[in-house]
């Protein structure tokens, strides 16, 4: 239609200017992404439709509101004039959905705006607002008020000037002193930063192309480019997570029911309990411009968490600077601090964030169901513990809720939102609805130890240790999952988050500790394999980066820089000989199965269970707040891209050398989905022969 009506225009001599506008107040997002799987618009080529726009001998404007996104600013590339509203917002996001911008924007863009800039744009796919694109001369105009009237004004002024400046393709590429440094510096970052992910290091090819290529080449390179991304796999996987985030918004009640979100306008929340993970609630809830009230038990932890919120918030504030919306946060009746338990009374949602202690949570519990209003939502921040007991010690379970955010809380996207047995739809709603406004993807799991996110951890780790017990070394494991795209290993990552967090839920387990049965096995728990290093190692005082010692030695205590220990190796070699384990060599195959598969075949029980309601919701949270390389899809994904055969045979192989491991004992769904053929992802859950109760 677009050539249609550029073809008309061109050939109708009533017609001196165009204007490129789109509907209902957005330009364009850009391409329908499921096209890109689907062969029959593989044929449609972008741009050459571009091109026929800069060729045009009457002025082209587009009239930029809402997005400009993808092949959409590359239309608007080919355009002659751009005009935007205030509030548009522009970008070339297909390195995120692991392409290139493949309608010659890699070609347009640097010789429009320069390369560093481009090579920004291309290679993160961050939009940007149209203030910083006028800035960057992407735009010629912003406006406040109505953009197609703008852009309407600016092409009847420029009909008659000459076209030749403003058609990009003829423009050359502004050199830069250093350009030859300069490029090598970005490709260094880019390839640091992609960790095997293919498409951020081919978006920077292209841009080199175009600083060493006529427009005509380096057009050619970038369709070259494209069609390896197009085949990569990579591609697959980053478009299967764009859906899978927003099918993970479309949670539905037992009933089929989809439910309709709480828009809150004026909600009072409160956070209680303002340690680190407090801090970083109230961060978020400050920066989803939520009024809140910051509760703590006195006033020298009051004013220890109100100066880090203070500091974070100077720092989200400076970060913001120059853009549309402002941090108001010096302003009482947006964000204040308090001890008086009173101030409980009017809020509408309360997030509980203290220490992971039951009785402590039941404490609480109680003493908000008797102070909150009837209406008000309860939500407890745990990462394990279970919803229904926190609450049974209220008198209102249908609104208690679990909000298990992740650490930093202001910085990670995901938040697992976790229902108990009297959970009601609303509170789930709502809950949904406040990750919304926070900007975080919300996934609605079941009640179980560890949830989803940590209970498929756990195996992980699990084997993780278990390769230390037979012969390989921390550095070693992380190696391999650092490889595969991880941005830290298993060991690198306990250090990061203290060993004695594990220790302390292990001692609460009677695995390890004063209430560990006398005579019990030092390397078996409950009949099956145990491995007690971890435990070890916090009896030594080795915490990890917070105390300077850990899987790894860093350079003081809260360092950061993770070097291999030469104590560690001892002390391994001194534990085999002890519990007389013959120490061999694990190649980089078994590391990466034994720690993955053990995962995924956690992941199987937990979709068997009803625990969640589909694979995307597992590769969600992993993609969010695990670190799980994006250009795999998640691990459910994943599983589904080896094939689960072969990831039967070898969780097979390796439960029969491990046979006191029942993590790696095939889950019985798994087995069915390759019985039934190997199905494709979006049908497992249709061999689930009955919805368990917990959906
Ligand atoms: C910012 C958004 C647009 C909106 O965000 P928000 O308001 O929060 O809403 P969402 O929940 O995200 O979205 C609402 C629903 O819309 C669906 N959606 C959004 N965008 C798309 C899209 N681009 N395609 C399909 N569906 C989309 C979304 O899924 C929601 O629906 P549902 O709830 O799931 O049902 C935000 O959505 C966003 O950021 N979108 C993505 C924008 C993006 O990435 N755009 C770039 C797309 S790639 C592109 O444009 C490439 C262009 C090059 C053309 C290449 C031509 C074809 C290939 C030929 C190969 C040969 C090579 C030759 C090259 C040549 O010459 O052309």
């Amino acid at each position: 239609a677009l050539e249609d009506g550029l073809k008309k225009a061109d050939a109708d001599p009533s017609v001196k200017a165009v204007m490129i506008c789109g509907e209902n107040g957005k330009f364009s997002a850009g391409a329908d992404i499921r096209g890109f799987s689907s062969p029959k618009t593989l044929g449609v080529a972008l741009g050459p439709i571009v091109s026929l726009i800069e060729s045009s001998e009457k002025p082209v404007v587009a009239a930029i509101e809402g997005v400009a996104l993808g092949g959409g600013l590359e239309v608007a590339l080919g355009c002659h004039y751009r005009v935007a509203h205030a509030k548009a917002r522009m970008g070339l996001p297909e390195v995120t959905i692991g392409l290139l911008p493949g309608a010659e924007g890699t070609q347009r863009l640097p010789r429009l705006i320069g390369v560093p800039a481009a090579l920004d744009m291309i290679t993160t796919g961050k939009h940007i607002p149209a203030t910083e694109a006028l800035k960057l001369g992407l735009v010629d105009e912003i406006v406040e008020e109505n953009t197609i009237e703008a852009a309407i004004r600016l092409a009847n002024k420029v009909i008659g000037q000459p076209l030749g400046p403003r058609r990009l393709s003829l423009k050359p590429v502004p050199k830069l002193p250093n350009m030859e440094a300069f490029l090598q510096e970005a490709q260094v970052k880019v390839k640091r930063q992609a960790r095997g992910f293919l498409a951020p290091e081919l978006c920077f090819q292209a841009v080199q192309a175009a600083t060493q290529r006529p427009f005509a080449e380096g057009v050619r390179r970038e369709r070259e480019l494209f069609q390896v991304l197009l085949s990569s796999g990579q591609a697959q996987a980053l478009q299967y997570a764009f859906f899978a985030e927003r099918a993970v918004h479309r949670w539905a009640t037992p009933g089929g029911i989809n439910l309709l979100f709480i828009i809150f306008d004026s909600i009072l929340l409160l956070s209680l309990g303002l340690g680190t993970m407090g801090q970083g609630i109230v961060t978020s809830l400050v920066k989803a411009n939520i009024p809140v009230v910051a509760l703590e038990q006195n006033l020298e932890y009051l004013n220890k968490g109100r100066k880090a919120v203070m500091v974070l918030l100077e720092r989200e504030a400076k970060k913001m600077e120059g853009g549309a919306q402002k941090l108001d946060f010096h302003n009482p009746a947006r964000l204040q601090f308090t001890v008086d338990f009173n101030l409980l009374h009017d809020v509408d949602l309360v997030i509980e964030a203290v220490f992971e202690n039951m009785a402590l949570k039941k404490e609480i519990f109680h003493k908000l169901s008797n102070i909150c209003k009837p209406g008000a939502l309860l939500c407890t921040n745990t990462s394990a513990l279970d919803i229904d007991e926190i609450a049974s010690a209220t008198s209102r379970p249908q609104q208690v809720i679990g909000t298990h955010f992740f650490s930093p809380a202001h910085v990670m996207r995901l938040l697992e939102i976790i229902y108990g047995r009297h959970t009601s739809p609303s509170a789930i709603a709502t809950a949904m609805q406040l990750a919304k406004d926070m900007k975080k993807v919300g996934v609605v799991v079941g009640n179980c130890f560890g949830f989803v996110g940590n209970r498929m951890m756990f195996p992980y780790v699990e084997q993780a240790v278990f390769l230390l017990e037979e012969g390989s070394r921390p550095e070693a494991v992380d190696q391999v999952l650092e490889d595969f795209g991880f941005k830290i290993g298993p060991f690198r990552m306990s250090d990061l988050a203290g060993l004695d967090v594990g220790w302390r839920s292990r001692k609460g387990q009677g695995l390890t500790g004063p209430s560990l049965p006398a005579g019990s096995s030092a390397r078996q728990r409950r009949g099956q394999r145990y491995s007690p290093l971890p435990d070890l190692l916090c009896e030594r005082g080795r915490f990890g980066q917070k105390t300077g010692k850990g899987w790894y030695q860093y350079e003081r205590a809260g360092g950061r820089t993770a070097t291999p220990d030469p104590w560690i190796h001892g002390f391994l070699s001194q534990y085999r000989d002890t519990h007389r384990i013959e120490t061999r060599y694990i190649d980089q195959e078994e590391i990466l199965e034994r720690c993955l598969f053990s995962l995924i075949n956690e992941g199987f029980a937990i979709l068997a269970e009803g625990i969640a309601s589909g694979p995307e919701h597992l590769d969600v949270i992993y993609l969010n707040g695990y670190g799980w390389p994006k250009h795999r899809g998640g691990p459910m994904f994943y599983a589904s891209t080896v094939g689960l055969p072969r990831v039967l045979a070898k969780l097979q192989k390796y439960s029969e050398a491990h046979p006191d491991v029942p993590k790696l004992r095939p889950s019985a769904f798994l087995k069915k989905l390759v019985a039934v053929g190997n199905a494709p992802l979006k049908e497992w859950m249709s061999y689930l022969s009955r919805q368990s109760p917990k959906l």
